[in-house]
Protein backbone atom coordinates (compact mmCIF):
# COMPACT_ATOMS: atom_id res chain seq x y z
CA UNK A 1 0.00 0.00 0.00
CA UNK A 2 1.69 3.00 -0.97
CA UNK A 3 0.75 5.29 2.45
CA UNK A 4 2.00 8.71 2.69
CA UNK A 5 4.67 9.29 4.67
CA UNK A 6 4.78 12.30 7.22
CA UNK A 7 6.94 14.83 5.83
CA UNK A 8 8.26 18.30 7.64
CA UNK A 9 5.26 20.15 8.13
CA UNK A 10 4.72 20.83 4.20
CA UNK A 11 1.57 19.37 4.12
CA UNK A 12 -1.87 21.52 3.62
CA UNK A 13 -5.21 19.51 5.29
CA UNK A 14 -8.48 20.61 3.62
CA UNK A 15 -11.81 19.80 5.25
CA UNK A 16 -15.13 20.30 3.09
CA UNK A 17 -18.28 20.40 5.31
CA UNK A 18 -21.17 20.16 2.97
CA UNK A 19 -24.54 19.93 3.86
CA UNK A 20 -24.66 15.66 3.53
CA UNK A 21 -20.73 14.78 3.65
CA UNK A 22 -17.12 15.59 5.12
CA UNK A 23 -14.84 15.63 2.59
CA UNK A 24 -11.18 15.83 3.80
CA UNK A 25 -8.16 15.80 1.94
CA UNK A 26 -4.25 15.98 2.33
CA UNK A 27 -2.12 17.70 -0.16
CA UNK A 28 1.88 17.96 -0.23
CA UNK A 29 3.05 21.39 -1.73
CA UNK A 30 5.53 21.54 -3.96
CA UNK A 31 6.77 23.85 -6.31
CA UNK A 32 3.75 23.71 -8.50
CA UNK A 33 0.44 22.46 -8.13
CA UNK A 34 -0.69 21.17 -4.49
CA UNK A 35 -0.09 17.88 -4.68
CA UNK A 36 -2.79 15.27 -3.48
CA UNK A 37 -1.30 12.82 -0.26
CA UNK A 38 -4.95 11.31 0.64
CA UNK A 39 -8.39 11.83 -0.20
CA UNK A 40 -11.52 11.05 1.76
CA UNK A 41 -15.30 11.97 2.44
CA UNK A 42 -17.65 10.50 4.78
CA UNK A 43 -21.38 10.91 3.13
CA UNK A 44 -24.77 10.02 3.48
CA UNK A 45 -24.86 11.82 6.87
CA UNK A 46 -28.35 11.53 8.17
CA UNK A 47 -29.06 9.29 6.23
CA UNK A 48 -26.51 6.21 5.68
CA UNK A 49 -23.19 7.27 6.69
CA UNK A 50 -20.24 5.99 5.03
CA UNK A 51 -15.96 6.83 5.30
CA UNK A 52 -13.91 5.96 2.35
CA UNK A 53 -10.27 7.16 1.98
CA UNK A 54 -8.01 6.62 -0.90
CA UNK A 55 -4.18 7.42 -2.03
CA UNK A 56 -3.63 9.37 -4.60
CA UNK A 57 -3.65 5.71 -6.67
CA UNK A 58 -6.88 5.77 -5.76
CA UNK A 59 -6.42 2.57 -3.56
CA UNK A 60 -8.80 2.26 -0.34
CA UNK A 61 -6.60 3.18 2.18
CA UNK A 62 -9.80 3.15 5.03
CA UNK A 63 -13.04 1.93 4.86
CA UNK A 64 -16.08 2.22 7.41
CA UNK A 65 -19.91 2.05 6.89
CA UNK A 66 -22.90 2.87 9.77
CA UNK A 67 -26.01 1.05 10.15
CA UNK A 68 -28.04 4.48 11.84
CA UNK A 69 -27.96 7.69 9.90
CA UNK A 70 -29.13 9.17 12.77
CA UNK A 71 -25.89 8.38 15.05
CA UNK A 72 -23.55 10.23 13.04
CA UNK A 73 -23.47 13.96 12.83
CA UNK A 74 -20.77 16.14 11.35
CA UNK A 75 -18.83 16.42 14.77
CA UNK A 76 -18.37 12.98 15.16
CA UNK A 77 -17.81 12.64 11.54
CA UNK A 78 -14.80 14.94 11.88
CA UNK A 79 -13.32 12.76 14.90
CA UNK A 80 -13.58 9.86 13.00
CA UNK A 81 -11.57 11.21 10.79
CA UNK A 82 -8.58 12.79 12.88
CA UNK A 83 -8.55 9.65 14.19
CA UNK A 84 -8.09 7.77 11.10
CA UNK A 85 -5.69 10.43 9.81
CA UNK A 86 -3.13 10.12 13.23
CA UNK A 87 -3.32 6.43 12.75
CA UNK A 88 -2.08 6.33 9.69
CA UNK A 89 -0.18 8.97 9.74
CA UNK A 90 1.59 9.24 13.25
CA UNK A 91 3.34 12.74 14.11
CA UNK A 92 1.93 14.33 10.74
CA UNK A 93 2.73 17.65 11.02
CA UNK A 94 0.97 20.73 8.91
CA UNK A 95 1.46 23.73 7.13
CA UNK A 96 -1.83 24.78 7.76
CA UNK A 97 -5.44 23.78 7.19
CA UNK A 98 -8.28 25.22 4.57
CA UNK A 99 -11.52 25.61 5.06
CA UNK A 100 -14.30 25.55 2.97
CA UNK A 101 -17.05 28.61 4.49
CA UNK A 102 -20.00 28.48 2.91
CA UNK A 103 -20.62 32.51 3.78
CA UNK A 104 -18.65 35.16 3.82
CA UNK A 105 -20.99 37.69 3.88
CA UNK A 106 -19.79 41.21 2.73
CA UNK A 107 -16.81 41.20 4.72
CA UNK A 108 -15.18 38.61 3.09
CA UNK A 109 -14.67 38.45 -0.80
CA UNK A 110 -11.32 36.49 -0.38
CA UNK A 111 -10.06 33.21 1.28
CA UNK A 112 -8.50 34.75 4.75
CA UNK A 113 -6.22 33.52 7.45
CA UNK A 114 -8.70 32.63 10.53
CA UNK A 115 -8.51 34.96 13.34
CA UNK A 116 -10.44 35.02 16.83
CA UNK A 117 -12.33 38.15 15.57
CA UNK A 118 -12.87 37.12 12.13
CA UNK A 119 -14.33 33.57 13.24
CA UNK A 120 -16.47 35.47 15.26
CA UNK A 121 -17.50 37.79 12.15
CA UNK A 122 -18.08 33.83 10.73
CA UNK A 123 -20.40 33.00 13.36
CA UNK A 124 -22.40 35.91 13.17
CA UNK A 125 -23.69 34.64 9.64
CA UNK A 126 -25.28 31.75 10.54
CA UNK A 127 -28.67 32.38 9.94
CA UNK A 128 -27.84 33.06 6.59
CA UNK A 129 -26.54 29.49 6.02
CA UNK A 130 -28.24 27.39 8.99
CA UNK A 131 -27.19 23.99 7.37
CA UNK A 132 -23.95 24.82 6.12
CA UNK A 133 -22.50 27.63 8.59
CA UNK A 134 -22.39 25.59 11.76
CA UNK A 135 -20.48 22.54 9.97
CA UNK A 136 -18.22 24.82 8.29
CA UNK A 137 -16.99 26.46 11.59
CA UNK A 138 -16.95 23.07 13.69
CA UNK A 139 -13.19 22.29 12.40
CA UNK A 140 -11.78 25.47 12.51
CA UNK A 141 -13.20 25.44 16.27
CA UNK A 142 -11.50 22.07 17.07
CA UNK A 143 -8.20 22.71 14.69
CA UNK A 144 -7.59 25.71 16.86
CA UNK A 145 -8.00 23.71 20.39
CA UNK A 146 -6.26 21.09 18.65
CA UNK A 147 -3.46 22.44 16.88
CA UNK A 148 -3.44 25.53 18.03
CA UNK A 149 -0.12 26.42 16.14
CA UNK A 150 -1.47 25.53 12.68
CA UNK A 151 -2.44 28.07 10.71
CA UNK A 152 -5.64 28.35 9.24
CA UNK A 153 -7.66 29.35 6.27
CA UNK A 154 -11.16 30.08 5.32
CA UNK A 155 -12.23 30.05 2.22
CA UNK A 156 -15.57 30.89 1.08
CA UNK A 157 -18.44 30.11 -1.49
CA UNK A 158 -19.81 33.58 -1.59
CA UNK A 159 -16.33 35.13 -2.60
CA UNK A 160 -16.49 34.30 -6.32
CA UNK A 161 -19.72 35.97 -6.92
CA UNK A 162 -18.83 38.89 -5.27
CA UNK A 163 -17.76 41.16 -8.36
CA UNK A 164 -21.65 40.76 -9.86
CA UNK A 165 -23.16 43.70 -10.84
CA UNK A 166 -24.85 45.89 -8.34
CA UNK A 167 -28.65 45.12 -10.14
CA UNK A 168 -27.98 41.09 -10.04
CA UNK A 169 -27.15 41.48 -6.85
CA UNK A 170 -30.51 43.67 -5.03
CA UNK A 171 -33.84 42.45 -4.35
CA UNK A 172 -36.48 44.61 -5.22
CA UNK A 173 -36.56 45.66 -1.36
CA UNK A 174 -36.33 48.91 0.46
CA UNK A 175 -32.03 50.51 -0.77
CA UNK A 176 -31.87 50.26 3.28
CA UNK A 177 -31.89 46.70 3.23
CA UNK A 178 -29.66 46.54 0.81
CA UNK A 179 -27.15 48.25 2.34
CA UNK A 180 -27.59 46.29 5.42
CA UNK A 181 -26.13 42.83 3.30
CA UNK A 182 -29.56 41.64 2.28
CA UNK A 183 -28.41 40.38 -1.19
CA UNK A 184 -28.22 37.61 -3.52
CA UNK A 185 -24.96 36.42 -2.57
CA UNK A 186 -24.62 33.23 -4.89
CA UNK A 187 -22.58 29.75 -3.23
CA UNK A 188 -20.74 26.85 -4.43
CA UNK A 189 -18.36 29.74 -5.14
CA UNK A 190 -15.32 26.86 -4.98
CA UNK A 191 -16.61 25.04 -7.03
CA UNK A 192 -17.23 27.47 -9.78
CA UNK A 193 -13.99 28.81 -10.15
CA UNK A 194 -12.30 25.19 -10.07
CA UNK A 195 -14.28 24.84 -12.88
CA UNK A 196 -13.32 27.98 -14.66
CA UNK A 197 -9.33 27.37 -13.87
CA UNK A 198 -10.23 23.77 -15.69
CA UNK A 199 -12.30 24.75 -18.87
CA UNK A 200 -9.99 26.80 -20.50
CA UNK A 201 -7.70 23.71 -20.81
CA UNK A 202 -10.58 21.33 -22.29
CA UNK A 203 -11.82 24.17 -24.41
CA UNK A 204 -10.24 27.76 -24.34
CA UNK A 205 -12.83 29.40 -26.90
CA UNK A 206 -15.69 28.33 -25.43
CA UNK A 207 -13.67 28.82 -21.33
CA UNK A 208 -13.10 32.62 -22.98
CA UNK A 209 -16.86 32.81 -24.01
CA UNK A 210 -20.62 32.59 -22.23
CA UNK A 211 -21.03 29.40 -19.73
CA UNK A 212 -23.19 28.37 -17.62
CA UNK A 213 -22.28 25.97 -14.81
CA UNK A 214 -24.14 23.52 -13.66
CA UNK A 215 -23.40 22.13 -10.11
CA UNK A 216 -25.69 19.64 -8.91
CA UNK A 217 -24.84 18.17 -5.77
CA UNK A 218 -26.93 17.57 -2.55
CA UNK A 219 -26.73 21.29 -3.03
CA UNK A 220 -27.55 22.41 -6.72
CA UNK A 221 -26.80 25.18 -8.28
CA UNK A 222 -25.97 27.08 -11.70
CA UNK A 223 -23.82 29.67 -11.87
CA UNK A 224 -23.65 32.48 -15.39
CA UNK A 225 -19.67 32.97 -16.24
CA UNK A 226 -18.34 34.87 -18.99
CA UNK A 227 -14.63 34.97 -19.89
CA UNK A 228 -14.56 32.49 -16.29
CA UNK A 229 -15.82 35.19 -14.13
CA UNK A 230 -19.33 34.59 -12.28
CA UNK A 231 -21.68 37.35 -13.85
CA UNK A 232 -25.03 35.80 -12.21
CA UNK A 233 -26.25 32.74 -10.09
CA UNK A 234 -29.49 30.83 -9.03
CA UNK A 235 -28.73 30.89 -5.32
CA UNK A 236 -29.51 34.27 -3.08
CA UNK A 237 -29.15 35.51 -0.08
CA UNK A 238 -29.32 32.06 1.07
CA UNK A 239 -28.15 28.44 0.10
CA UNK A 240 -32.34 27.88 -0.01
CA UNK A 241 -32.75 29.49 -3.25
CA UNK A 242 -32.51 28.50 -6.70
CA UNK A 243 -33.13 24.96 -7.69
CA UNK A 244 -34.89 21.86 -6.36
CA UNK A 245 -32.12 20.40 -3.92
CA UNK A 246 -32.25 17.17 -1.77
CA UNK A 247 -34.11 18.54 0.99
CA UNK A 248 -34.37 22.39 0.39
CA UNK A 249 -37.16 23.44 -1.65
CA UNK A 250 -35.34 26.11 -4.11
CA UNK A 251 -37.07 29.24 -5.23
CA UNK A 252 -40.45 29.64 -3.64
CA UNK A 253 -42.94 32.53 -3.31
CA UNK A 254 -42.28 33.67 -0.24
CA UNK A 255 -46.50 34.30 0.06
CA UNK A 256 -46.74 30.62 0.67
CA UNK A 257 -44.10 31.23 4.05
CA UNK A 258 -46.45 33.89 5.34
CA UNK A 259 -49.52 31.94 4.53
CA UNK A 260 -47.84 28.44 6.68
CA UNK A 261 -47.38 31.37 9.53
CA UNK A 262 -51.03 32.63 9.76
CA UNK A 263 -52.73 29.86 8.53
CA UNK A 264 -50.76 26.84 10.11
CA UNK A 265 -48.76 28.15 12.65
CA UNK A 266 -45.04 27.64 11.47
CA UNK A 267 -42.84 29.80 13.38
CA UNK A 268 -39.44 31.09 11.90
CA UNK A 269 -37.90 27.47 12.98
CA UNK A 270 -40.24 25.63 11.47
CA UNK A 271 -40.18 27.23 8.68
CA UNK A 272 -36.11 26.88 8.35
CA UNK A 273 -37.07 23.08 8.64
CA UNK A 274 -39.86 22.44 5.91
CA UNK A 275 -37.66 24.60 3.39
CA UNK A 276 -33.85 23.34 4.45
CA UNK A 277 -34.73 20.06 5.69
CA UNK A 278 -38.14 18.28 4.39
CA UNK A 279 -38.13 19.71 1.15
CA UNK A 280 -36.92 19.19 -2.04
CA UNK A 281 -36.79 15.41 -3.68
CA UNK A 282 -37.07 14.18 0.00
CA UNK A 283 -40.18 16.00 0.18
CA UNK A 284 -41.90 15.69 -2.80
CA UNK A 285 -40.76 12.03 -3.38
CA UNK A 286 -41.40 10.73 0.34
CA UNK A 287 -38.97 8.81 -0.42
CA UNK A 288 -35.21 10.09 -0.45
CA UNK A 289 -33.05 13.43 -1.00
CA UNK A 290 -30.57 10.76 -2.74
CA UNK A 291 -30.54 11.54 -6.46
CA UNK A 292 -29.55 7.16 -6.69
CA UNK A 293 -32.54 6.16 -4.78
CA UNK A 294 -34.59 7.81 -6.97
CA UNK A 295 -33.49 7.38 -10.16
CA UNK A 296 -33.85 3.69 -9.32
CA UNK A 297 -37.67 3.81 -7.86
CA UNK A 298 -40.36 3.79 -10.45
CA UNK A 299 -42.74 5.24 -7.78
CA UNK A 300 -44.90 8.06 -9.31
CA UNK A 301 -43.23 10.50 -7.11
CA UNK A 302 -40.12 9.46 -7.35
CA UNK A 303 -40.14 10.48 -10.75
CA UNK A 304 -42.44 13.81 -10.05
CA UNK A 305 -39.22 15.11 -8.17
CA UNK A 306 -36.76 14.09 -10.97
CA UNK A 307 -38.79 15.68 -13.49
CA UNK A 308 -39.40 19.13 -11.50
CA UNK A 309 -35.90 19.02 -10.38
CA UNK A 310 -34.86 19.12 -14.21
CA UNK A 311 -37.73 20.92 -14.86
CA UNK A 312 -36.10 23.84 -12.86
CA UNK A 313 -32.89 23.81 -13.95
CA UNK A 314 -33.84 24.24 -17.62
CA UNK A 315 -35.80 27.32 -16.87
CA UNK A 316 -33.31 28.81 -14.91
CA UNK A 317 -30.65 27.87 -17.61
CA UNK A 318 -33.17 30.54 -19.61
CA UNK A 319 -33.03 32.92 -17.13
CA UNK A 320 -28.96 32.94 -17.05
CA UNK A 321 -28.58 32.49 -20.67
CA UNK A 322 -30.64 35.94 -20.48
CA UNK A 323 -28.16 37.42 -18.58
CA UNK A 324 -25.07 36.00 -20.46
CA UNK A 325 -27.08 36.51 -23.44
CA UNK A 326 -26.54 33.78 -25.20
CA UNK A 327 -24.67 30.49 -24.73
CA UNK A 328 -21.30 28.93 -25.44
CA UNK A 329 -20.66 25.89 -23.23
CA UNK A 330 -22.98 24.02 -20.38
CA UNK A 331 -21.46 22.76 -17.43
CA UNK A 332 -22.42 19.58 -15.49
CA UNK A 333 -20.58 18.83 -12.05
CA UNK A 334 -20.99 17.84 -8.74
CA UNK A 335 -22.26 14.40 -7.48
CA UNK A 336 -25.33 14.48 -9.64
CA UNK A 337 -24.14 16.60 -12.42
CA UNK A 338 -21.08 14.08 -12.84
CA UNK A 339 -22.80 10.95 -12.55
CA UNK A 340 -26.49 10.96 -13.36
CA UNK A 341 -26.35 10.22 -16.99
CA UNK A 342 -30.21 10.18 -17.13
CA UNK A 343 -30.55 14.03 -15.50
CA UNK A 344 -27.89 15.54 -17.69
CA UNK A 345 -29.69 14.16 -21.37
CA UNK A 346 -33.21 15.68 -19.64
CA UNK A 347 -31.14 18.95 -19.05
CA UNK A 348 -29.66 18.96 -22.37
CA UNK A 349 -32.98 18.24 -24.01
CA UNK A 350 -34.54 21.31 -22.50
CA UNK A 351 -31.58 23.10 -23.99
CA UNK A 352 -32.56 21.86 -27.53
CA UNK A 353 -33.48 25.99 -28.53
CA UNK A 354 -30.12 26.95 -26.89
CA UNK A 355 -28.73 25.00 -29.93
CA UNK A 356 -27.18 22.31 -27.12
CA UNK A 357 -27.27 18.67 -29.40
CA UNK A 358 -26.31 15.61 -26.72
CA UNK A 359 -24.11 12.96 -28.12
CA UNK A 360 -25.76 9.99 -26.69
CA UNK A 361 -23.57 7.66 -26.36
CA UNK A 362 -20.76 9.98 -24.71
CA UNK A 363 -23.42 11.09 -22.28
CA UNK A 364 -24.03 7.56 -21.03
CA UNK A 365 -20.26 7.06 -20.61
CA UNK A 366 -19.78 10.42 -19.12
CA UNK A 367 -17.20 11.49 -21.07
CA UNK A 368 -15.89 15.36 -20.54
CA UNK A 369 -17.54 16.58 -23.99
CA UNK A 370 -20.91 15.09 -23.93
CA UNK A 371 -22.44 17.54 -26.88
CA UNK A 372 -22.83 16.01 -30.36
CA UNK A 373 -20.56 17.48 -32.92
CA UNK A 374 -20.95 20.63 -34.47
CA UNK A 375 -23.90 21.75 -31.45
CA UNK A 376 -23.42 25.06 -31.25
CA UNK A 377 -24.13 24.96 -27.81
CA UNK A 378 -21.18 22.36 -26.18
CA UNK A 379 -21.93 20.23 -23.00
CA UNK A 380 -19.36 18.97 -20.78
CA UNK A 381 -18.88 17.24 -17.52
CA UNK A 382 -15.75 18.45 -15.63
CA UNK A 383 -15.61 16.69 -11.94
CA UNK A 384 -15.31 19.53 -9.73
CA UNK A 385 -12.69 19.75 -7.22
CA UNK A 386 -13.00 22.53 -4.39
CA UNK A 387 -10.56 20.82 -2.21
CA UNK A 388 -7.86 21.57 -4.32
CA UNK A 389 -8.90 25.12 -4.74
CA UNK A 390 -9.21 25.19 -1.19
CA UNK A 391 -5.43 24.36 -1.30
CA UNK A 392 -4.61 26.89 -3.88
CA UNK A 393 -6.02 29.22 -2.10
CA UNK A 394 -4.46 27.85 1.41
CA UNK A 395 -0.87 27.75 -0.19
CA UNK A 396 -1.43 31.11 -0.88
CA UNK A 397 -2.59 32.72 1.66
CA UNK A 398 0.01 31.03 4.00
CA UNK A 399 3.41 32.32 1.75
CA UNK A 400 1.46 35.88 1.98
CA UNK A 401 1.41 35.16 5.87
CA UNK A 402 4.79 34.25 5.67
CA UNK A 403 6.15 37.05 3.19
CA UNK A 404 5.00 39.76 6.02
CA UNK A 405 5.93 37.65 8.71
CA UNK A 406 9.38 39.57 10.88
N1 LIG B 1 -23.85 7.52 -9.48
C1 LIG B 1 -24.72 8.45 -9.16
N2 LIG B 1 -25.87 8.60 -9.86
C2 LIG B 1 -26.77 9.55 -9.54
N3 LIG B 1 -26.60 10.42 -8.55
C3 LIG B 1 -25.47 10.34 -7.82
C4 LIG B 1 -24.46 9.37 -8.10
N4 LIG B 1 -23.45 9.54 -7.20
C5 LIG B 1 -23.82 10.57 -6.42
N5 LIG B 1 -25.02 11.05 -6.78
C6 LIG B 1 -25.81 12.11 -6.14
O1 LIG B 1 -25.04 13.24 -5.84
C7 LIG B 1 -25.63 13.92 -4.70
C8 LIG B 1 -24.53 14.34 -3.74
O2 LIG B 1 -23.65 15.18 -4.41
P1 LIG B 1 -22.32 15.77 -3.71
O3 LIG B 1 -21.77 16.78 -4.64
O4 LIG B 1 -21.44 14.66 -3.32
O5 LIG B 1 -23.01 16.41 -2.42
P2 LIG B 1 -22.54 17.40 -1.29
O6 LIG B 1 -23.34 18.63 -1.53
O7 LIG B 1 -22.88 16.74 -0.02
O8 LIG B 1 -21.06 17.68 -1.48
C9 LIG B 1 -26.65 12.95 -4.13
O9 LIG B 1 -27.95 13.32 -4.54
C10 LIG B 1 -26.29 11.64 -4.80
O10 LIG B 1 -27.42 10.83 -4.97
C1 LIG C 1 -23.85 25.95 -0.65
C2 LIG C 1 -24.34 24.55 -0.70
O1 LIG C 1 -25.48 24.32 -1.01
O2 LIG C 1 -23.45 23.59 -0.44
P1 LIG C 1 -23.68 22.00 -0.50
O3 LIG C 1 -23.94 21.69 -1.94
O4 LIG C 1 -22.37 21.43 -0.05
O5 LIG C 1 -24.85 21.68 0.37
MG1 LIG D 1 -21.23 20.01 -2.12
Amino acid sequence: MDTPDAPEGDLIAVANAGSSSLKFSLYRRGPGEPEPVLRGLIDGLGETPRFTARSPSGEVVGEQAWDTGAALGHDAALHHVIEFVQGLMPGVSLAGIGHRVVHGGTGFSEPVLVTPERLAALQALTPLAPLHQPNNLAPIRLAREVLPDVPQVACFDTAFHRDNDEVTQMFALPFELHEAGIRRYGFHGLSYEYIASRLPRIDAERAAGRVIAAHLGNGASLCAMSGGRSVASTMGFTAVDGLVMGTRCGTIDPGVLLYLMDERGLDARAIERLIYRESGLLGVSGLSADMRVLLGSDTPRARLAIDLFVNRIVREIGSLAAALGGLDALVFTAGIGEHAAEVRRRVVAGCAWLGATLDEAANRAGTTRISAPGSRCAAFVVPTDEELMIARHTERVLDTFRENSP
